[in-house]
């Protein structure tokens, strides 16, 4: 079984605005309500791959039963911890001009909660697949995902990590299947802004050998570049499109990524099904469709190998 832990879950408010005017009254032409976060957006789009995984995480207030149901509709399971007090976040991504997000911060996560999840993560059994993705909310320990993978030491699992900063750093040394960083987050990693491919690729080598087994950068409209385990390296240009909602694109990502491996084990599948399902997300209202992503993968002919 794939599983998804969404620490913070959130309702996604898009709201599309012509020439977003700061400090005005502004009027939406266009409002759409979306479960979010980022493991959930794993979850929805490896179902709508034909793939079932199980979302997990903490939810509170209406505002979590919402996402619960809603993700329910799209015909995912859940398995949520419900928080007794506090409202799960609504995020709200603004279209205009440009794109903006406003990301709450979250309900607070007590002991007791994360002792629930503990007992759920016991669960996971040899052969399963564990989706780490997103940010906690401030109230949490840094060292929380890696709490987590420590736990699970021990058992055959595929460990999939998509964070930032701290949160990805520390659970290198528990040798995450996949890491899915984006060029910008990587640098930060570095702290600098990265220049060119050569330079992607030596700082996705260095957390490689820091631990992580395939880590896969992508690079919104350029593409992505994944270094595997073998050391072998590949390069994508993304495919053209009329971008039409990008947020949750890394998301769609990661659940090709995952999807294209597991069915036959091969990288390149893997690399290609991710670049299919990030861009085809991209290019959707909302997340891929299997037949937007099989349109896509179509396009996505070329790999070009590099040293
Ligand atoms: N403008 C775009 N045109 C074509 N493909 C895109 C575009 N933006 C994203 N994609 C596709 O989605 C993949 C992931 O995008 P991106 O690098 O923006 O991830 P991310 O920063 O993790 O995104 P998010 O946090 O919004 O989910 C890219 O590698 C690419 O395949
Ligand atoms: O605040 P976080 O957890 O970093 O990101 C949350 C979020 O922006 O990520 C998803 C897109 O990747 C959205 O569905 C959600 O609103």
């Amino acid at each position: 079984m794939i599983y998804t832990v969404t620490f913070n879950p959130s309702l996604d408010y898009i709201v599309k605005v012509d020439s977003f005017r700061l400090g005005e009254v502004n009027r939406t032409y266009s409002e759409k309500m979306l479960p979010g976060g980022k493991g959930i957006n794993v979850s929805i789009v490896l179902k709508n791959l034909g793939i079932q995984s199980v979302a997990m995480g903490f939810i509170a207030g209406f505002t979590g039963d919402e996402i619960q149901k809603r993700l329910n509709d799209f015909g995912c399971e859940s398995d949520f911890i419900r928080l007794q007090s506090g409202l799960s976040r609504i995020n709200v991504k603004l279209k205009s001009n440009e794109e903006s997000e406003i990301n709450g911060r979250g309900p607070r996560i007590r002991e007791m909660d994360i002792k629930k999840l503990f007992d759920r993560i016991d669960r996971i059994s040899d052969g399963d697949v564990l989706v780490l993705a997103g940010s906690i909310p401030n109230t949490l320990p840094e060292d929380i995902y890696e709490k987590i993978l420590d736990r699970l030491k021990g058992k055959n699992i595929l460990a999939v990590v998509d964070a930032t900063r701290n949160l990805l750093v520390n659970v290198l040394k528990y040798h995450p299947f996949l890491i899915k960083p984006n060029n910008h987050e990587l640098g930060e990693l570095f702290g600098r802004k990265l220049q060119n491919d050569e330079d992607i690729i030596r700082c996705a080598k260095e957390l490689q050998s820091r631990g992580a087994r395939n880590v896969l950068v992508s690079m919104a409209g350029e593409g992505a570049i994944l270094v595997e385990e073998t050391g072998k390296t590949y390069k994508s240009p993304a495919p053209k499109g009329v971008v039409r909602n990008s947020v949750g694109a890394g998301d769609s990502m990661v659940a090709g990524f995952l999807a294209g491996y597991l069915a036959n084990r091969d990288y390149q599948e893997a690399f290609r099904t991710g670049i299919a399902a990030g861009s085809a997300s991209a290019f959707s209202e909302d997340l891929a469709s299997k037949e937007d992503i099989q349109a896509l993968l179509r396009q996505i002919e070329t790999i070009q190998r590099r040293s």
